[in-house]
């Protein structure tokens, strides 16, 4: 443990620090304001022992200058040592930011009882600061967990829906077009029928990685939406945009050419329906959402393995 210890050593010359050291602490010493603020900021002491006169400032306003330099969450417990003991000093001293007082002349076994005291409170401290940030990582990895598809890797649904309601509200912040894909793979159900479940989820896997891989700038979010459906929201992009990226997708399922001898081209395809649309007051997200579901089933209807457009409302 290491102790900053604050007094004009003209008046007690070095006894407190005989006293730190015989219960087995470090001791810093600083015979004034100045030089106190320096080796706090050098030593970040585990307690401090701050006499209520220095010679160049207040011990009350000196507590004041430690508590505005400790960082969120840091907290040094500050012991004054006060002459006088009156009730009015103490009760400055707490309000200044100390914890707790002496009174002087300092009693060995009073001062080493305070260490103690304040050694458990420290250590309590730090154990509870430690759990926190345990708390705060296990919180973030489940938050991370929470949203991301088991299966794919990819995010999941519910991830999507926060994505998108962000995505709309910045979107119409900026007064820019956000455009959606939805991406369905076709005659899956044979597709599982013909080769298995597991096949079909390695199909999965690897038509949620082909679109990940094609939807290329860090804002696109590609999300698996449903059973064989993945939704990609591209933002800042318009239709024609939006017909590019699907096209590109496409393109890259039909190059991973995956054998389905049950579907109609003899290869793993995806139909496409996009839709882009300038997010106002009075156009919900699940409109845009709504089209590009429309699209894709005109899509599906027309003959599957193609691209379909709608334009939002
Ligand atoms: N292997 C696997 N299959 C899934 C998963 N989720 C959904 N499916 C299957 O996906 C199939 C989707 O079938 P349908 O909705 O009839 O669509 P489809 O056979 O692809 O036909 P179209 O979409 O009209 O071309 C169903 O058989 C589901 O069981 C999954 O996680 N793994």
């Amino acid at each position: 443990m290491k102790i900053l210890v604050v007094e004009d050593s003209r008046y007690s010359p070095a006894s407190l620090q005989h006293y730190v050291e015989h219960f087995g602490a470090t001791a810093v010493c600083a015979a004034n304001g100045a030089a106190a603020i320096e080796l706090y900021e050098q030593h970040r002491p585990d307690l401090i022992l701050l006499d209520l006169t220095l010679p160049d400032m207040d011990g009350l306003a000196l507590a004041g200058r430690i508590r505005a330099i400790e960082n969120g969450g840091e907290w040094t417990p500050i012991i004054f040592l006060s002459s006088t003991g009156q009730d009015d000093d103490i009760e400055k001293g707490i309000a200044a930011g100390g914890d707790d007082y002496l009174l002087k002349p300092i009693s060995e076994i009073v001062l080493g009882a305070k260490i103690r005291a304040m050694q458990r409170l420290v250590l309590m401290r730090a154990s509870l600061l430690s759990l926190t940030r345990k708390l705060d990582a296990a919180n973030q990895e489940l938050t991370r967990i929470s949203s991301i598809d088991n299966l794919t890797g990819i995010v999941n649904r519910r991830a999507f829906d926060e994505a998108l309601s962000v995505e709309w509200r910045r979107a119409r912040r900026h007064s820019n077009p956000v455009a959606l894909l939805m991406c369905d793979i076709d005659y899956f159900k044979l597709y599982n029928a013909t080769f298995g479940h597991q096949a079909g989820d390695k199909c999965l896997r690897q038509i949620a990685a082909t679109i990940s891989r094609h939807s290329e700038r860090p804002s696109d979010i590609v999300a698996r939406h449903g059973g064989e459906t993945f939704a990609v929201i591209l933002a800042e992009t318009t239709i024609g945009g939006a017909l590019m990226v699907a096209e590109k997708i496409q393109q890259g399922v039909r190059d991973l050419d995956l054998h389905h001898p049950a579907s109609p081209t003899g290869q793993v395809t995806l139909s496409i329906g996009i839709a882009s649309a300038a997010p106002g007051f009075d156009n919900p997200p699940d409109d845009l959402v709504l089209a590009a579901e429309k699209a894709l089933y005109r899509a599906k209807h027309e003959g599957r393995d193609r691209v379909c457009r709608a334009d939002a409302a």
